[in-house]
C-alpha cells in the first residue's frame, strides 16, 4: 500500500487575503519557502516494507515513482511533483488551458513559447501521439503541468507515448501535481512565473530567485519560432477530415506573416483555395507588396504584442493596400497599427470552451483560444467595428475596418484543437479578397 503522508502546511500569507481563502485538497503537495523551508524536502512517503534499508536501495526496481521534481512559483510556493520527459531546470509563465482534448496541438502551438501549459484535464496521455497533429516543426513551449499521466497508450493513430515524445524533444513535464489547485491559485492571483526543476542539488531559494527574476513581458518571443526564409505552403486539409462542402473555385494567393503560424490555419486557407506564401517576421512589407498577394495573413505567435514593433511598422505598411486578416498575434499587431493598444490580461484564455459573439449576426461561437494579451477596444479609431466578444468577460474577440478591407479574430478559427465552428471565418476573408478583385 502507498501512502502519502505529507501534512499541508498553513498557507504562506504572500499579499491578497484571497490566497489564505484557498483550499487545497489532500493532493495539494504545496509548501512556501518563506513559512516552511523544510516542508520543501521530497514527498515522506510510507509504504509497508519490511526492512526500509533494504527498500530504499532498491528504489528504482519500486513499481511508483517518487516524488523528484518541483514547481517553484514566483510568489514561493513549491510543489513537488513526479517528472516524465526531459529533465533540467526550465523557467517559463504558467498558464492553465481547459481543453478536454488535442494535447499534442497544444504542446505543438508555438504561441505557447515561453509559458508551462497546465492542462486542467486531468488525464492526460492516453492517446498518445501520432504524426499528424503536429501543428509546427517543434515544441516550443516551456514544459507541460498535468495531474494525471496515462499508464497506458491506446489510439489508432499512436506511433509513440508522450513521455518518449518529450524526451525526445527536450521538454519537461510533471505530473501528480494538484492542478487544481494551481488553477484556483492562477484565477485569483493573475499569471505567475515558475520554475520546473528535477535538479535536487538546487536550492528551493535558487529555484525562487530564477522565478522572480524572468521576465515575459516586453519580451520578443517571436523572433525564436517564426521560419528562416519563404517557402510555399500548398497542403489542404486531408480529405478524410474536411468538413467544408463547398469546393473553392477561385485560387488566391495569399503572404503569410509567420509569428508562429499554426500549421492548420495555413492548411484551412489551402482547403478555401488560397496558395500561400509564408514569409518570415521579419519579412518587409515592400518584399510583400512587390508580389501583389489578393491577401496578408498575420498570423498567431507567442508574447506580448506590444515587443516587438517592426512587427507593428510591417502591418502598418500593409494595411489598407490589401485585404488583411490576423489571428490572435496577427489581430493584436492590427490592433497597435490602428494606433489602440494592447494589454496583458489577468490569466487569459487557453482552451476550447470559449464562448464568442459575432455581433453583427448574433452568432455565438464555441471557440479555441490561447491568448494573454488582448487589444483595448477604447483605444481604437473611429471606423474600426468590434465585430467579436468574448461572452466570458466581454472582452474584445475579433475586429473589422471595411474601408480598409480588414478582418481580425484575438482567437483561433482554425481549432487545432478545439471546435470548428469558427472555421466561416476563412471563407470570410477569401469573399473579402474577392471583393477587392471586382
Ligand atoms: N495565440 C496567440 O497568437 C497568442 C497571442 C499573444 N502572444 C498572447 O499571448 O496574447
Amino acid at each position: 500500500m502507498l501512502l502519502q503522508v505529507r501534512r499541508l502546511p498553513a498557507r504562506p500569507a504572500v499579499g491578497s487575503p484571497a490566497r489564505r481563502s484557498l483550499g487545497l485538497g489532500h493532493h495539494g503537495r504545496v509548501s512556501s519557502i518563506s513559512k516552511a523551508p523544510t516542508a520543501t524536502k521530497p514527498l515522506a512517503v510510507c509504504c509497508s516494507v519490511a526492512n526500509p534499508a533494504a527498500a530504499a536501495a532498491t528504489t528504482m526496481e519500486r513499481p511508483w515513482k517518487l516524488s523528484d521534481a518541483r514547481l517553484v512559483l514566483e510568489d514561493g510556493s513549491v510543489w513537488n511533483a513526479k517528472s516524465f520527459g526531459a529533465s533540467g531546470t526550465q523557467v517559463a509563465e504558467v498558464v492553465f488551458n481547459t481543453s478536454l482534448t488535442g494535447y499534442q496541438e497544444i504542446l505543438t502551438d508555438p504561441s505557447y513559447a515561453g509559458q508551462f501549459v497546465l492542462m486542467t484535464n486531468p488525464h492526460i496521455g492516453n492517446t498518445g501521439v501520432n504524426p499528424d497533429d503536429e501543428e509546427s516543426i517543434k515544441c516550443f513551449l516551456g514544459g507541460l503541468i498535468i495531474r494525471n499521466l496515462s499508464i497506458c497508450t491506446s489510439n489508432w493513430r499512436c506511433t509513440e507515448t508522450l513521455d518518449e515524445y518529450l524526451k525526445k524533444r527536450n521538454i519537461m513535464g510533471i505530473y501528480d501535481v494538484d492542478t487544481r489547485a494551481i488553477t484556483r491559485r492562477l484565477r485569483e492571483d493573475g499569471s505567475l512565473i515558475g520554475v520546473l526543476s528535477t535538479d535536487q542539488s538546487r536550492k528551493d531559494e535558487e529555484l525562487l530567485e530564477m522565478a522572480q527574476k524572468w521576465k515575459i513581458v516586453g519580451v520578443d518571443l517571436i523572433s525564436g519560432v517564426s521560419c528562416d526564409a519563404p517557402y510555399e505552403w500548398l497542403d489542404k486539409t486531408d480529405s478524410e477530415w474536411e468538413f467544408k462542402n463547398k469546393k473553392s473555385t477561385e485560387t488566391f494567393h495569399i503572404v503569410a506573416y509567420d509569428f508562429g503560424v499554426k500549421q492548420n490555419i495555413l492548411r484551412r486557407l489551402a482547403s478555401y483555395g488560397c496558395k500561400i506564401t509564408v514569409v518570415p517576421a521579419s519579412w518587409p512589407a515592400s518584399e510583400t507588396l512587390k508580389l501583389k498577394p489578393d491577401g496578408v495573413l498575420f498570423s498567431n505567435g507567442p508574447g506580448d504584442p506590444a515587443a516587438v514593433p517592426y512587427a507593428v511598422k510591417t502591418v502598418q505598411e500593409i494595411v489598407g493596400k490589401v485585404p488583411v486578416f490576423g489571428i490572435c498575434m496577427g489581430h493584436q499587431l492590427i490592433g497597435q497599427a490602428l494606433g489602440g493598444k494592447t494589454f496583458k490580461m489577468k490569466f487569459g484564455h487557453h482552451g476550447g470552451n470559449h464562448p464568442v459573439r459575432d455581433n453583427r449576426t448574433g452568432r455565438v461561437d464555441i471557440s479555441a483560444q490561447n491568448h494573454n494579451y488582448a487589444v483595448d477596444p477604447e483605444s481604437l479609431p473611429e471606423g474600426v467595428q468590434v465585430t467579436h466578444i468574448n461572452l466570458n468577460d466581454q472582452s474584445c474577440a475579433g475586429l473589422a475596418f471595411p474601408k480598409m478591407k480588414l478582418m481580425s479574430l484575438q482567437y483561433h478559427p482554425e481549432s487545432s484543437p478545439g471546435p470548428h465552428d469558427s472555421d466561416l471565418a476563412f471563407g470570410e476573408f477569401v469573399e473579402l479578397m474577392k471583393s477587392n478583385r471586382l
